[in-house]
């Protein structure tokens, strides 16, 4: 039944359309800690808004001709921090997009004003366990190239996680399909549209 199997696509189509309208010139910015799934969720939300995609590691990389573990082997941490946050600055003057951050990016002061400036951050917050199970499958994150990586994880999620608190979204990182990661996401985008255009309030400071 073409009709009815219609409908539902151009209510979604509309929703989609409606978030890019009212991005104007501004960026999706994701963030949260490692493994919280930033860059592959990141990938497929651009796919489903039809937006460019950039994951700020990779652009990283590319400036520096490096890997980040090689970046954090021979300049050390303070070096790849001064260039992400110059770095995410250049990427944000190209919205709109899907832009996925590393985990240390928004506990940055200046690269969080930036995305506040220039986006609108949605922090995909996961548990440990979760964190934990997605991490252990490649040892590309130098932070977590230790004896103990869970309890980096533990100590960074203290630190880091009321920071990330100050997203403008937060989306739970469930044990789901990417997919159904898109559209937990999308809908948080369209609530925050619906309650904005209703000027509620709380979300006028
Ligand atoms: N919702 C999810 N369900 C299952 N696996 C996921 C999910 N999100 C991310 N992953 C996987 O977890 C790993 C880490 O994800 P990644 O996107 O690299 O995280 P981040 O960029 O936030 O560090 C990848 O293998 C990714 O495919
Ligand atoms: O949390 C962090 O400080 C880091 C997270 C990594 O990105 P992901 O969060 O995409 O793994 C990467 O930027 C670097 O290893 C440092
Ligand atoms: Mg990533």
């Amino acid at each position: 039944m073409p009709h009815r199997n219609a409908e539902p696509n151009s209510d979604r189509d509309r929703q989609l359309a409606e978030i890019r309208r009212s991005l104007g010139e501004k960026s999706l910015v994701l963030i949260g800690l490692m493994g919280a799934g930033k860059s592959a969720v990141g990938r497929r939300l651009a796919t489903s808004l039809n937006l460019p995609f950039t994951d700020a590691d990779s652009e990283i990389e590319a400036a520096a001709g490096q890997s980040i573990g090689e970046i954090f082997a021979e300049h050390g941490e303070a070096y790849f921090r001064t260039g992400e946050r110059k770095v995410i600055a250049r990427l944000l003057e190209n919205g709109p997009q899907v832009l996925a951050t590393g985990g240390g990016a928004y506990v940055d002061p200046e690269t969080r004003t930036a995305i506040k400036e220039h986006g609108i951050s949605i922090w995909l917050k996961a548990n440990l366990r979760v964190l934990m199970k997605r991490v252990g499958r490649r040892d590309n994150r130098p932070l977590l190239q230790v004896d103990n990586p869970e309890t980096v994880m533990k100590r960074l999620m203290a630190e880091r996680n009321p920071v990330y608190a100050q997203a403008d979204i937060t989306v739970e990182s469930k044990e789901a399909p990417h997919e159904v990661m898109v559209s937990s996401i999308i809908d948080a985008l369209s609530a925050r549209l619906a309650q904005e255009s209703a000027g509620d309030p709380a979300k006028a400071q």
